[in-house]
């Protein structure tokens, strides 16, 4: 979708007023979400900063120029804007404070190797050897093209189809999906009295967001193909709900639902009823939880549970943590824990109770330790906050830009993040990738392909922006951790943690959407120094990261004309040394710089997203709060990695006002029993 413009400006420095099509359409679309906010009152005084006593820098900073012909100026003139900026954008020059001075020193590394957790994704064992009805045998091997088992699928189908409860915990892109559909299908298929549509669910299915329904609903979809009369649905908000409603009047035997929408419709719907159910499967179990979802899970349970005592209930996750015993405790019974890490299973008599003591979840230590695909390749870089932004870009072009066939998801701590990013880089580099400028591949602008996915979008686009990451063969997906659950989008070759988690678990889960299923895949942690420590902490719990160096990664743009100094653009050729590297870095911080600040509309943007920062930062859990508390912040630093040139006033005031809301609201979730976490 991403074609670049190709009407790059003769002045390599300066960027095409028009952008391409797709940024303008994208634009539009982005424009018309942050049309509310646009109205805000402009600062009056930019120069001042309030938020933090950190020295203030920014002032003198950003007249300080960087020494020789770094002290650019740029015209806003030359940048696309749209015309209502125009008046705006009639500004003398404006000078381009220093990137590479005053900032803190890059500790070294002193991290710990570990050895990490490892588990065998595939075996030799094959699935007709379950004893599996004989076209659910074809249709896995002919639809799913599949003829070998993962692990999780040897050790839990089995399972599955003798009647137990289970808790399945292997690592991510291994095949858990499969592992319960194939049971549920296998037994439902086989009932004495054949289902009938409108006999209702006979399996429900629990997952936390929409695209992880849509994607397991395809699964159970394909599997069902033989067995016509067996209906699937999905339930999960951003559809009409009188539509759902006409679905379940007309009968769903499994129902794949996110908790919210199926407790709207236990409420409101008297179509919707459990005496039949087989099956309750929870899938991303722990996530479930995090969510918030709590309540809605109590009131799900207690619906089931009032029409229907027998079932086999079953909780997959590759992290098992503190919530999914919580919620094994309330929803399984008797259940054996399968866990392709230690590769043994519990099977003995449920009956027993001293054997029973052996099939609780794994306790204390090794819930910490999580298995991570042995193909995947994690690295960690430690930059600047100044530098932060600049560096994402870099190594957004490095990927996506200059090689083949990549496909990136970049993880941001919120809605606000993501829509910032992504209209800043469809409006900077998009418009600034035209041509193809010297050493680059001929089809290199084209490469480049931004999607973005939150949860504040409308859910049409969504579900489109999922089905067009999945089926393309590159992009960049700009999110939240909204995808970091259980998505499974092919060949994503590269995961970058801009803002990183909360949790040693979703960080498995984020760098899991890659180097699935055996596949190849790397990862990218980008901290600030002040975070350096985050390392250790993996380390902790057995996650290894090497170490990549700023510098290699802002090199990339010595390969970008668009990106030359003014020093560099009459020789042919020189060799290529760290003063070039700045020059450039600063001549891309410059880009994004004037483009904030063409307007007093687009300065307030971007301090509504470095708000949205700053209230995301605050929110980390105390555990951690030593590596990521908001005071160890410089928000001059930071504001630049929002393209502001100062710090702006009155954050602090209305950053308290946030939190003090963000606080009630957690204290309100913790006394009705649910946990903390952010609206992804
Ligand atoms: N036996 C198999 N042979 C080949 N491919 C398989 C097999 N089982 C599953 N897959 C494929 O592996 C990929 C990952 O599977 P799945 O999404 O179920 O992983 P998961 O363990 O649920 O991951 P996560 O923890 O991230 O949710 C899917 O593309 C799926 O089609």
């Amino acid at each position: 979708m991403a074609a670049a413009d190709s009407s790059l400006s003769d002045n390599p420095r300066t960027f095409s007023r028009r952008p391409s099509a797709q940024a303008s359409r994208q634009a539009k679309a982005t424009k018309r979400k942050h049309q509310a906010s646009s109205e805000a009152p402009p600062a009056k005084r930019r120069n001042e900063t309030s938020f933090l006593p950190a020295k203030k820098t920014s002032v003198k900073e950003t007249q300080r120029a960087f020494k020789g012909n770094t002290q650019k100026t740029f015209s806003p003139k030359k940048h696309s804007v749209s015309p209502s900026d125009r008046n705006q954008e009639e500004r003398p020059c404006i000078k381009t404070s220093s990137l590479f001075k005053n900032n803190p020193d890059i500790p070294e590394l002193h991290r710990p190797v570990v050895k990490q957790v490892q588990e065998k994704v595939f075996t030799s064992a094959a699935f007709h050897e379950l004893g599996l009805h004989p076209h659910l045998i074809s249709t896995i091997n002919t639809v799913l093209k599949m003829s070998s088992m993962t692990s999780v699928q040897k050790q839990s189908i089995p399972v599955l189809l003798e009647g137990r409860d289970a808790l399945v915990r292997s690592q991510t892109g291994s095949g858990k999906t499969l592992a319960y559909c194939i049971p549920v299908v296998q037994s439902l298929q086989a009932m004495k009295s054949k289902i009938q549509r409108s006999d209702g669910p006979y399996a429900l299915v629990l997952v936390p967001t929409r695209e992880l329904a849509l994607q397991s609903f395809d699964t159970v979809q394909k599997l069902l193909k033989p067995f016509t009369w067996i209906v699937p649905g999905v339930l999960m908000g951003g559809e009409k709900r009188k539509s759902e409603k006409a679905r379940l009047r007309k009968g769903i035997n499994i129902l794949i639902s996110t908790p919210g929408r199926l407790v709207d419709h236990i409420k409101s719907t008297k179509n919707i009823h459990f005496s039949r159910l087989r099956w309750l499967v929870f899938d991303e179990a722990d996530r479930i939880l995090d969510l918030g979802f709590e309540r809605d899970i109590t009131v799900i349970l207690n619906a089931v549970n009032a029409e229907c005592q027998k079932r086999q209930n079953v909780l997959l996750s590759a992290t098992l943590t503190e919530g999914v015993t919580r919620l094994a405790d309330i929803s399984l019974h008797d259940p054996v824990s399968i866990s392709v890490l230690d590769k043994s299973h519990d099977q003995l008599n449920p009956k027993d109770k001293a054997v029973r003591e052996v099939c609780p979840p794994p306790a204390g230590d090794e819930l910490d330790n999580f298995a991570i695909p042995e193909s995947l390749e994690q690295h960690v870089t430690v930059v600047p906050s100044k530098l932060r932004l600049v560096c994402l870009a870099a190594f957004i072009l490095q990927k996506c830009k200059f090689e083949k066939d990549q496909k990136m998801v970049v993880f941001f701590s919120s809605c606000e993040l993501v829509e910032f990013h992504y209209s800043l880089f469809l409006q900077t580099l998009l418009s600034s990738s035209g041509a193809p400028a010297s050493g680059q591949l001929p089809s290199a602008s084209t490469r480049l392909k931004f999607l973005r996915l939150h949860g504040n979008m409308e859910q049409e686009e969504r579900t489109a922006v999922f089905q067009e990451f999945s089926h393309s063969r590159r992009g960049v997906l700009l999110c939240t951790d909204v995808a970091a659950r259980g998505l499974d989008l092919p060949q994503v070759t590269w995961i970058v943690q801009y803002n990183a988690p909360s949790s040693p678990a979703e960080y498995i889960h984020r760098i899991g959407r890659t180097a699935r299923i055996g596949c190849h895949g790397s990862s990218l942690l980008i901290l600030a120094p002040s975070e350096a420590e985050y390392v250790n902490s993996l380390a902790s719990h057995k996650i290894n990261v090497s170490e990549m160096k700023m510098e290699d990664i802002l090199c990339v743009l010595t390969r970008d004309d668009c990106f030359k100094g003014k020093r560099w653009g009459a020789q042919k050729s020189h060799a290529v040394g760290p003063q070039e590297i700045r020059e450039r870095a600063t001549v891309l911080q410059t880009v994004f710089e004037d483009y904030v600040h063409s307007s007093e509309r687009r300065v307030s943007w971007a301090k509504k997203a470095l708000q949205s920062f700053i209230q995301a930062y605050a929110t980390y859990p105390r555990e951690l709060k030593h590596i990521f508390h908001v005071r160890s912040l410089h928000l001059g630093h930071v504001a630049k990695s929002f393209g502001l040139r100062d710090a702006p006033r009155n954050l602090s005031a209305l950053t308290r006002k946030k939190r003090k809301a963000h606080l009630k609201r957690s204290r309100l979730r913790k006394s009705a029993g649910f946990a903390a976490g952010a609206q992804p």
